[in-house]
């Protein structure tokens, strides 16, 4: 059977009008789904109103205890329900979670080495119960997992969105023909990153080794590159970082996006 395990990015969730379109058109999408929010955009705007500064390292949070409180009341609370309601109203039962709910995504507190990113988790290849999550889809539930995982012993983590994205994809590939796809608010990978006619249709392992030496793909999109790659590695069958508003196309078969290949 297919899945499709979908990210939503930040600037879209930022955006109320593209946000519900998304959600509309994730809503009318056939066949089985995953969705993975994280909204670190929110995050930072609600933690500076609250006088706490957003600090970020390599497009990761340092996650203190005050962040790590924003967070679980932004993500988990604020999009997460907000966007549950939305589905449900465009008819899709959707239930969101965090990790922590069903055990379904376990984390280990990164260790310090020269950061200290504090509350943040990395996952493994034991961190997801595909298995659980099945019996959800099983059911005809929509998960919406946001960007928290737990240590099994109290402690919630965050954990960055898309790396949540490619591991429930890598884990659910085991039971599901599973294709990832990263939304966001471009095309897609640009060639020039200011000119939306410049998609790069398909990229392999050595074009994205090229794309990297050039400069042509920076900041936000190399982790989102390296998940995406490495969950093609583990058995995902195909992954496409593409637009958010063109997500609908999935319903006709028609491509949009990169598509990745191995
Ligand atoms: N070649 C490229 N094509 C498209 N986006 C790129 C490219 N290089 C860097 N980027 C940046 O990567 C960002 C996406 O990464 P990120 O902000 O982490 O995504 P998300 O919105 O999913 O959280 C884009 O908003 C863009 O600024
Ligand atoms: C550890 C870590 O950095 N977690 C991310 C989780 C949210 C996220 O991934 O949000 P986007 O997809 O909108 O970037 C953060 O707090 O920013």
């Amino acid at each position: 059977m297919k899945l499709y395990v979908i990210k939503i990015g930040g600037n879209v969730i930022d955006n109320s009008a593209r946000l519900h379109q998304f959600l509309k058109d994730f809503a009318e999408l056939e066949g089985l789904k995953i969705l993975v929010h994280g909204g670190g955009k929110v995050a930072t705007q609600i933690s500076s109103s609250l006088g706490i500064e957003a600090k970020l390292v390599d497009g990761r949070r340092i996650t203190d205890i005050e962040t790590l409180r924003v967070v679980t009341m932004v993500y988990a609370g604020l999009i997460n329900k907000n966007m549950v309601a939305q589905l449900q109203r465009y008819g899709n039962n959707a239930i969101g979670l965090t990790g922590a709910d069903g055990n379904f995504i376990r984390a280990k507190k990164r260790p310090v080495k020269t950061i200290d990113y504090g509350f943040v988790g990395d996952l493994d290849e034991n961190s997801i119960q595909a298995e659980s999550i099945g019996k959800l889809l099983d059911a005809s539930f929509t998960p919406v997992f946001c960007a928290l995982t737990h240590d099994g012993d109290g402690q919630l983590l965050n954990t960055n969105a898309d790396t949540i994205a490619s591991a429930l994809a890598v884990a659910l590939a085991e039971i599901y023909e599973t294709t990832l796809i990263y939304c966001f608010e471009k095309k897609g990978v640009l060639q020039d990153i200011d000119d939306e006619g410049s998609l790069i249709r398909e990229i392999g392992p050595q074009r994205y080794e090229t794309l990297k030496l050039e400069k042509i793909v920076s900041e936000g999109m190399l982790p989102k590159l390296d998940n995406a790659f490495a969950a093609i590695k583990s058995g995902v069958k195909e992954v496409i970082i593409g637009q958010a508003d063109e997500l609908h196309y999935l319903n006709t078969n028609a491509t949009f996006g990169t598509m990745l290949r191995s």
